[in-house]
């Protein structure tokens, strides 16, 4: 039988565990969950590692631009991911526009061959949905996380001879300007994918897998994933579960419009981070959002939003994103339990709607609070508060030291990468 991939290789009885604040809002964002997490005794050793716009700009400085070596991942954070039994990271920036520049996550996915990104988008009771009649909300979403327009295969300016290529690239040779990005799809790419939705629907007891694409206009590729997705999904009629192939543009209506219908949704890259936003804004928003890069040998798991850079260091972030990664990565290592507390602090915190415990995102926009700027908490006052409900007898001074510690472990002015 094959093995869970959504869980890791060897179960231990300590894990080591990389920790990357990541850029901007992510250091505010780790620091949050940190104060969380060390709160909770966890079997877990903390390393900490630095990629993302911080390390590019570091690596610039040191070697120069242009230079092959600067890059947004250093080799010391390869490493230390490497032997580590699982990674949380933080969010990043990514720039356009920056020769040489590439996304230090999209490294990562490919590097590592994090082929699932596992996006769940599951409603809070005491939070609930902004849409009408609050439905409740829980799907998964499966996106391919190591292929399509993702892929950084693209041509600025275009050789001439992929004019020569394909005879509907004719017609652009007289457009002067002109750049292609491919979407590359395998048929590896796609089973993998495919089978480990409907393998987590099986082993979930849900009963419906959803199949988004395109391939009545990208016929090729979208045309490939919906045929072997059809294949497989024959494959587990036998478990009662239905595959349902469909258009992605009308996931993206049916979701706001019957967003219950949806148990597991399986698809492409770019249509999976479009997708799964949209599902996130539907049970909360970004500060809400968690997923994980999972492949065979080892997992990140980020926060779905970007480093929030508008609000970079002034810890007005909602943690909750954060912390809900951060109970993904303990099922991974098979903590459940400390990962459910997790998930039951925060709506805890949420119910009591005490002052000073809930960030600016949910007052301004899911308690209508027309003076939400004034009375949102910090990251870390609401962190505070969420590691309170899960350890009620933490005293005071334990307290002081655990968020002291947490601000050293994330103290954005020191960053580790490319030293000598
Ligand atoms: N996985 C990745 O590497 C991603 C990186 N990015 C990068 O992040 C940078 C900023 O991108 P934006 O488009 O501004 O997206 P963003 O996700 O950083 O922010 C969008 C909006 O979402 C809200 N938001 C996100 N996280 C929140 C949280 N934890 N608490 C409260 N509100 C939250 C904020 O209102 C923010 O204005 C860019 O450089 C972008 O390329 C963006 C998305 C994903
Ligand atoms: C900036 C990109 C890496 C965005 C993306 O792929 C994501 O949101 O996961």
């Amino acid at each position: 039988m094959s093995r869970n991939v959504l869980k890791v290789k060897e179960r231990k009885d300590r894990y080591k565990v990389c920790y990357m604040p990541g850029d901007d809002s992510g250091f505010d964002m780790m620091e949050g969950a940190l104060v969380v997490l060390l709160s909770m005794d966890l079997p877990i050793d903390w390393v900490r590692a630095d990629l993302g716009w911080c390390m590019w700009e570091k690596s610039v400085n040191k070697f120069g631009q242009g230079d092959p070596r600067c890059n947004t991942v250093p080799p010391e954070t390869i490493d230390k991911i490497r032997s580590s039994d699982a990674t949380l990271m933080a969010a990043i920036t990514s720039k356009s526009g920056v020769k040489g520049f590439k996304s230090a996550i999209l490294q990562m996915r490919q590097l590592f061959d994090l082929y699932i990104n596992l996006r769940p988008a599951k409603t809070l009771p005491d939070l609930g949905s902004p849409l009408k009649g609050d439905p409740k909300i829980d799907l998964v979403l499966f996106r391919e996380n190591t292929e399509d327009l993702y892929s950084a295969v693209e041509f600025h300016p275009l050789p001439e001879e992929m004019f020569n290529l394909h005879k509907g690239m004719e017609r652009f040779r007289k457009m002067g300007d002109v750049a292609v990005s491919w979407r590359v799809f395998s048929s590896v790419g796609c089973e993998r994918i495919i089978r480990a939705a409907f393998e987590y629907a099986k082993s979930t007891g849900r009963t419906k897998v959803h199949c988004c694409n395109k391939a009545n206009v990208i016929r090729e590729t979208d045309g490939m994933m919906k045929r072997i997705f059809l294949e497989v999904a024959k494959e587990y009629e036998q478990y009662g579960i239905t595959g349902i192939e469909e258009n992605a543009d009308a996931t993206a209506m049916w979701l706001i419009k019957n967003p219950q219908d949806y148990q597991v949704i399986v698809t492409s890259n770019v249509f999976g981070d479009i997708l799964s936003d949209e599902a996130s804004q539907l049970t909360g928003g970004l500060g809400f959002a968690p997923s994980g890069n999972i492949g065979e040998n080892t997992a990140i798991f980020e926060p779905c939003s970007g480093s929030v850079p508008k609000y970079a260091h002034q810890y007005r972030v909602n943690p909750s994103a954060m912390l809900l990664t951060s109970k993904m990565m303990l099922e991974y290592l098979g903590l459940d339990q400390a990962g459910q507390k997790i998930e039951w602090a925060i709506n805890e915190v949420l119910k009591e709607n005490r002052p000073k415990t809930l960030t600016y995102d949910i007052l301004r926009d899911f308690r209508n609070d027309p003076d939400w700027e004034r009375n949102a908490a910090s990251t870390i006052e609401m962190a505070t508060a969420i590691a309170q409900k899960i350890n009620p007898s933490l005293t005071d001074s334990t307290l002081e030291d655990i968020k002291a510690k947490a601000r050293e472990m994330c103290d954005w002015t020191k960053t580790f990468g490319f030293e000598d």
